[in-house]
């Protein structure tokens, strides 16, 4: 059974379509990529599922319909993301940054339970030892870290990452990818907005495209790599010969 599914889920505003009937099931345990040209709806689904703007059309967790709930509740049954552009309190630390997620999602269960499940997020993205600094003292790729733990200690079932990856070298996504993947790993099914292909295309086993508010193409990364209608509008005819040329010399 798919843990989460949108059922032709439309989202306007004002005459704008940003999501037109899209229909997409996730089963527990993958990791979808989900890509497309710049103002191709991708922020505006993660927006959707999780209750920050309001679409039409069911969107189901497991069994339970979350379309019109509110965010701290889609949160509080499972569903995590992250933001495209990291906003943490600056002046708090990393550690505060993440209780406060802890509180927003599970509710007041006291601090210390708080304070010892941020830490144990703060760890496991490898921020442990820089947990009392100041947010505004972290790198970007910090930040980033940062964002994925507040997520993480919501111990969310689905995550939904809105470009993690954007802004850091190529180490720091090196270092990122294994990171995404130990999430995985716990058993948290990830939905991963990511304009990077080779980040797509690693980390996915299967990719849905937007355009227009509309899914064109769903499918494995090598499917999705040689669709024409993927290459016209988003990968472009010089991506589709470097993939063919990188076939061929594999050969
Ligand atoms: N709150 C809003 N009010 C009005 N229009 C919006 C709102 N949010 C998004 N849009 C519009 O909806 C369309 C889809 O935007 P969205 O941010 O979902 O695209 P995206 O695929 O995530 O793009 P990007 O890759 O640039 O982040 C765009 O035309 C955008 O301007």
């Amino acid at each position: 059974m798919s843990v989460l599914r949108l059922e032709q889920v439309t989202c306007r505003f004002d005459g704008l379509v940003a999501l037109d009937n899209v229909e997409l099931s996730v089963e527990a345990g993958e990791i979808v990529g989900l890509i497309g040209p710049n103002g191709a709806g991708k922020t505006t689904l993660v927006n959707v599922v999780t209750g920050a703007v309001r679409g039409e059309g069911p969107i189901w967790f497991n069994d339970k319909r979350i379309d019109g709930k509110r965010p701290y509740q889609v949160a509080r049954l499972g569903i995590a993301r992250t933001y495209q552009t990291v906003q943490p309190f600056p002046e708090m630390s990393a550690l505060e940054n993440v209780m406060a997620a802890v509180v927003f999602a599970a509710g007041a269960n006291g601090i210390k339970e708080a304070e010892s499940q941020a830490a144990d997020a703060l760890s496991f993205v490898g921020l442990g030892d820089v947990r009392h600094m100041r947010a505004s003292e972290l790198t970007l790729a910090g930040r980033k870290r940062l964002e994925l733990a507040k997520s993480l200690a919501m111990k969310p079932k689905v995550l939904l990452l809105d470009e993690v990856n954007a802004g850091l070298n190529p180490a720091e996504i090196d270092e990122a990818l294994a990171l995404i993947r130990r999430i995985a790993e716990q058993g948290v099914t990830i939905i991963i907005i990511e304009h990077l292909m080779k980040v797509v295309m690693s980390l996915c086993g299967r990719i849905v495209v937007l355009h227009h508010g509309a899914k064109i193409a769903e499918g494995t990364p090598a499917e999705i790599s040689q669709d024409e209608r993927v290459i016209d509008a988003y990968l472009g005819a010089r991506y589709a010969r470097a993939r063919a040329q990188e076939a061929g010399s594999n050969e």
